[in-house]
């Protein structure tokens, strides 16, 4: 797995609401509208996962994220990006926006775990309705050498949503890149053949 050491990255985005866009097949919009945790739903299709931390920092966060998040002024914010590994391939880019006094509390030990182990195991977490993008360009061509992908795909479908747990609130960006299972058809015979 290539060394990389770039953070942050961004997402150069433009958010808008599903039905704004002509998502080309119901099995993609169903990826990207998956109200579950993505991490699970990755893990169950490869016996090889892993989370990158790109890294966490106390940073500021981007326009859109300050716009997305009420109460971006009354706190102190970290931004964390990763990439999702499946068969030690990148199928996912995440960027999140979180308070840091969770940072410090009670993810102060979230080191490579999956974030979404902590937010989908209490009950407290209220999500919101999700925002989907598309993107021309690869997030993390910068910082992938060896070939970027085997898989053509000329455009990568991102969606943010927030979360609340009681007075806090956090943002969860996430693109899926060109090897996720998201793009690949799910009849039996290829979805093995790509992605085990
Ligand atoms: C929110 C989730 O957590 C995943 C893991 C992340 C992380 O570790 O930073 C960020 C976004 C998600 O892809 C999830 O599994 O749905």
């Amino acid at each position: 797995m290539p060394q990389i050491n770039q953070f942050p990255l961004g997402i150069k985005a433009t958010w808008n609401q599903a039905a704004q866009y002509n998502i080309p097949n119901q099995q993609l919009a169903d990826w990207l509208l998956h109200t579950g945790s993505l991490t699970e739903r990755l893990q169950a299709l490869t016996h090889n996962f892993e989370v990158r931390v790109l890294g966490q920092a106390t940073i500021d966060a981007d326009e859109s994220e300050q716009a997305a998040l009420v109460d971006y002024d009354k706190h102190d914010w970290q931004i964390r990006e990763v990439i999702l590994y499946g068969n030690g391939k990148p199928w996912v880019f995440a960027r999140s926006v979180l308070p840091e006094h969770l940072c410090k509390t009670t993810w102060a030990t979230l080191g490579n775990q999956p974030l979404g182990q902590r937010i989908f195991n209490d009950d407290n977490f209220v999500r919101s309705e999700f925002v989907i993008t598309q993107l021309a360009s690869n997030p993390i061509a910068s910082i992938e050498d060896g070939p970027l992908t085997e898989h053509e795909t000329e455009v990568l479908w991102g969606r943010r949503s927030a979360f609340q747990i009681k007075d806090w609130h956090l943002l969860v960006a996430e693109i899926f890149l060109p090897d996720c299972p998201s793009y690949i058809s799910e009849s039996a015979d290829s979805l093995n053949s790509s992605v085990k």
